[in-house]
């Protein structure tokens, strides 16, 4: 019998402290408004990017998410390490801005098929050797919500770099590859995510998956575009398990409010 690796899967970055350690994280800043918990995001990355016009994002937005304070202060306190893309968004004042601090600007504009966030993750994972890949994991804020366009090449850049872990976020969701060559655990982080969940065959239609821990679970259940999509599930278990014979996606809803536990309130 075929006995398949297993790959397990936490949201534990969206916690004050992560209880993960075994993981690097990166983080990639997209062009689009950024999410509420980006500093959270930014504590737990050991490597900062910005594609392109993100670091208009980090120049302009993220003074907002400390009103009491400088807006010089908190600029000089998130550098990004990196600034990587066309260079057709990112302002000149934040360009200049941000070389002066020291950060690496890189301009691809000679590359127009490839998007701003292929160009983040391409130069991650050049940067990565490969027996370190499957412990760093690539977290992208603002990248689902607004063009659909933007939306679809995000998840594209899941597919064409599905050897790295890669975690598409915005202030709703989260959207992860679960690739077939594993069998998958998935930890609910409930305090910060859930219920609502779906899987969903991007891609190709999937034969055959199973799932526990559900409130809709499939069982060998074939699924496509046309037929069944898991959209609308409920996470009723504190640990999913899924099982496919085709690379599926994992989106799960980011709740509004931590909730606070009942002695606390
Ligand atoms: N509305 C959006 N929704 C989702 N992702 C976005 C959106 N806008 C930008 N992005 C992401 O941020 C990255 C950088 O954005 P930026 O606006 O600099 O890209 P761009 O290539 O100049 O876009 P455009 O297609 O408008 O020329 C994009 O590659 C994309 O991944
Ligand atoms: C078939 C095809 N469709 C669209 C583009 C345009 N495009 C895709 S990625 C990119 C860079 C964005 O920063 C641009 C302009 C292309 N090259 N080839």
């Amino acid at each position: 019998m075929l006995v398949m690796d297993l790959m397990t899967h936490s949201s534990s970055f969206l916690l004050p402290t992560d209880s993960r350690p075994s993981l690097t994280y990166a983080l990639v800043i997209l062009n689009q408004q950024l999410p509420r918990f980006t500093p959270l995001l930014w504590k737990h990355a050991q490597l900062r990017l910005c594609a392109d016009g993100g670091a208009n994002r980090v120049y302009d937005e993220l003074p907002q998410l400390f009103p009491h304070e400088n807006p010089l202060d908190v600029r000089n306190r998130y550098k990004p390490d990196l600034i990587k893309g066309d260079m057709d968004s990112i302002r000149t004042e934040v360009r200049d801005f941000y070389a002066s601090l020291g950060t690496k600007v890189v301009d691809e504009s000679h590359d127009q098929d490839t998007t701003d966030l292929h160009k983040c993750v391409a130069y991650i994972c050049d940067l990565t050797p490969d027996q370190d890949k499957s412990n760093l994991c690539i977290l992208v804020a603002g990248a689902l919500g607004g063009r659909f366009d933007h939306e679809a090449g995000n998840i594209n850049v899941l597919y064409r770099f599905s050897n790295m872990r890669i975690i598409l976020l915005s202030d709703d969701c989260l959207i992860h590859l679960l690739p077939k060559t594993h069998h998958h655990e998935i930890y609910i982080q409930s305090s910060v995510e859930g219920p609502h969940c779906g899987l969903i065959p991007v891609g190709r239609p999937s034969g055959k998956t199973s799932t526990t821990g559900l409130q809709w679970d499939l069982h060998d259940t074939e699924m496509s575009f046309g037929g069944l999509v898991s959209t609308s599930n409920i996470a009723k278990a504190s640990k999913i398990t899924v099982r496919s014979d085709s690379d599926l996606l994992w989106t799960i809803s980011i709740k509004k409010q931590v909730q606070k536990i009942p002695s606390e309130v």
